[in-house]
C-alpha cells in the first residue's frame, strides 16, 4: 500500500484534509527545526519534501543531488529516529532528488525580492555565504596518478590527464574534456591533475561539479556580489568542472561558464571539464558552448575490461593489507562490470567483514556478504554465456564450444560447459548438444558424467569450476 502525501512546510498550519503522514512530518519538521535551530534547519532541511509511505518504507524528496547528499550525510539518521519514533509503522526512510520540486514560500526566503530570474535554478542559502568564501576545493588525497590504475580503456585519457599536469594550457591540449560513463575515474583523474599541480604550490587550481558552480552563481547574483565571483574564478591558472552535463536546461548558469571559459582561455589558463558524454552528443548545451569544449582534446574513458578490473580489484586489495584470493577478485570482476564504484564498494565491504569478523575471505562469504548487491546484477543464465565464459576462463576460441576439436585443451572445457548447461539451465540433454555443434545425448551425458567424476578426484579443477558455476549463476 503506498500511503500519499503532499509538499508541506512545517510553518503552514495543518489545514483539516491532512493525511496522519503530513500531520507526522509537520510534527517530526518542528522537532528537527528545534534541535538544529533556525538558521541550519532553513539553510538544509526547509527544501526537503514529503514523499510516499510504500509498506513501511518512507522517501523524502530534494531537489538536487548535493542537497541530498548533504542532508543525508549529516541528518539521515536523526530524520530515521524521528520518523520511528513518530510512526511506529515506517522502519527505513529513503532520501531520493526529484527534479521540479514546488518551490519554498517566498515570505520564508530572506532575500524574497529575488531578481535574478532564474526561477528554474534556485539554490540553498547556504550557498549565498560559500559565494564569498575562496575557490579552493580540497582534492580528495586518495585519487592520485599514483592509484590510477592504467589500461586499454583509459590510457589515452590517463596520458591526456598527465600531459595537462605536467604542462598546463598546453597547445592543443585545452580545454581537457574527459567524458565516460558513471564511476571510471572521471572525477579521480581531475582530482589527480589538480593534487599534481598544487604540488608544485606555484599554479592556483580550482574544482567544482557543475551543480556547485550553479550554486555558486546564484548566490552571488543573490547576494549582489557577481563581481566578486567572476574575478574569483578568472583568476586561477587552472579550473575544473566536473559533471557538466548537469547544466543542460540551465541556460543562464551556461552563459556564466562560457563568458568565464572564453576568459580563461583567452588569458591562457587551462580548462578541464567532465562529463558523462562527448561535447558533441550533450544535446541541450549550447551550441558555442558544444564547440569550444570540442575544440581542446577530448578524451573518452570507455567501459572497463575483466583485466582492468582485475588490477584495479588487486590494487585496492593490497593497499587494504587484507588478503582476498584472487579467485574472490576474479568472481568480483565477472559479477560487477560496468562501475569501478561498485567494484570498490563491493571489495571494501568484504574486506569491512572479514575484519569485523575476524575471519578470511572466501567465495562463500563474499557471496553471502554481497547477496543483496549482487542480486541486482543476476539474470538467467543461457547456454550461449556458459560457453562464452568458459571459453573465456579457458583461453580457447567459443567457436571450439561446437567444433569438432577432440584435443583434451578444447575437449575438456566443452565438457565443462555442458556439464554447466545441465545444471544451471533447464535445457534438456539432445537441446544441449544442439547447441554444441549439433551433438549426440549421449555425449552431453558423458560429459556430465566426466565433469563429476574429475570434480571428486582433483579439487583444483572442482574449484574452477565452482567459480564459473558462482559467476554465471551470482
Ligand atoms: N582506473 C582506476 N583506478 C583506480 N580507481 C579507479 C579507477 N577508475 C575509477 N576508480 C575509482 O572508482 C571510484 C569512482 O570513480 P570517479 O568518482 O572518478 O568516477 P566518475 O567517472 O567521476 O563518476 P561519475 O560519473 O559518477 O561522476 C573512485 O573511488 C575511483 O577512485
Amino acid at each position: 500500500m503506498v500511503e500519499n502525501a503532499q509538499y508541506l512546510d512545517a510553518s503552514a498550519s495543518a489545514p483539516g484534509s491532512t493525511t496522519p503522514l503530513e500531520t507526522a512530518w509537520v510534527r517530526v519538521r518542528e522537532k528537527l527545526k528545534s534541535e538544529v535551530g533556525e538558521v541550519e534547519y532553513r539553510t538544509w532541511l526547509r527544501q526537503i519534501v514529503l514523499g510516499p509511505l510504500d509498506e513501511d518504507e518512507l522517501t523524502l524528496y530534494l531537489p538536487t543531488r548535493f542537497l541530498r547528499d548533504w542532508v543525508r550525510s549529516q541528518y539521515e539518521e536523526r530524520l530515521q529516529t524521528l520518523w520511528r519514533t513518530e510512526r511506529e509503522d515506517i522502519k527505513g526512510v529513503e532520501l531520493q532528488v526529484k527534479r521540479g520540486l514546488p518551490e519554498v514560500p517566498a515570505d520564508d526566503v530572506e532575500d524574497s525580492d529575488d531578481t535574478t530570474g532564474l526561477s528554474s535554478e534556485t539554490a540553498p542559502q547556504s550557498a549565498v555565504s560559500e559565494s564569498r568564501s575562496d575557490l579552493a576545493v580540497p582534492l580528495d588525497p586518495r585519487f592520485t596518478f599514483d592509484t590510477f590504475i592504467v589500461g586499454k580503456p583509459n590510457e589515452f585519457a590517463y596520458a591526456c590527464a598527465r600531459r595537462v599536469a605536467e604542462k598546463p594550457s598546453s597547445p592543443g591540449f585545452n580545454p581537457l574534456f574527459l567524458y565516460g560513463g558513471v564511476g571510471l575515474g572521471k572525477t579521480h583523474l581531475m582530482h589527480a591533475i589538480g593534487t599534481e599541480l598544487t604540488r608544485t604550490g606555484k599554479v592556483s587550481v580550482a574544482y567544482m561539479s557543475a551543480e556547485k558552480f550553479m550554486y555558486r552563481f546564484i548566490a552571488a547574483i543573490r547576494s549582489q556580489s557577481t563581481m566578486e565571483f567572476k574575478e574569483q574564478l578568472r583568476s586561477v591558472d587552472v579550473l575544473m568542472i566536473d559533471d557538466l552535463q548537469f547544466l543542460i536546461g540551465k541556460d543562464n548558469t551556461q552563459e556564466e561558464f562560457f563568458h568565464t571559459f572564453n576568459a580563461l582561455v583567452d588569458a591562457g589558463r587551462q580548462i578541464i571539464v567532465s562529463a558523462d558524454k562527448s561535447p558533441s552528443d550533450l544535446s541541450g548545451l549550447e551550441d558555442r558552448l558544444r564547440t569550444r569544449l570540442g575544440c581542446g582534446m577530448v578524451a573518452d574513458i570507455h567501459a572497463t575490461t575483466f583485466e582492468l578490473r582485475i588490477s584495479i580489484l588487486e590494487a585496492k586489495a593490497k593497499a587494504s593489507g587484507t588478503h582476498v584470493p584472487s579467485k574472490v577478485l576474479e568472481y568480483l570482476a565477472h559479477k560487477i562490470t560496468t562501475n569501478v564504484r561498485e567494484l570498490e564498494g563491493a571489495l571494501n565491504r568484504l574486506i569491512a567483514h572479514a575484519d569485523l569478523v575476524g575471519r578470511p575471505v572466501t567465495l562463500d562469504t563474499t557471496q553471502d556478504v554481497l547477496k543483496d548487491m549482487l542480486k541486482a546484477h543476476d539474470r538467467r543464465v543461457t547456454i550461449e554465456e556458459i560457453q562464452r565464459k568458459v571459453s573465456e576462463h579457458w583461453n580457447i576460441r567459443l567457436t571450439d564450444m561446437s567444433s569438432a576439436r577432440r584435443a583434451r585443451a578444447v575437449a575438456r572445457p566443452r565438457q565443462v560447459a555442458m556439464y554447466l548447461a545441465k545444471q544451471l539451465t533447464s535445457r534438456s540433454l539432445p537441446e544441449i548438444g544442439r547447441k554444441f555443434g549439433n551433438r549426440d545425448h549421449t555425449t552431453v551425458m558423458h560429459a556430465v558424467n566426466r565433469v563429476t567424476e574429475l570434480m571428486d578426484q582433483d579439487t583444483s579443477f572442482a574449484e574452477d569450476v565452482e567459480l564459473l558455476r558462482r559467476m554465471l549463476e551470482g
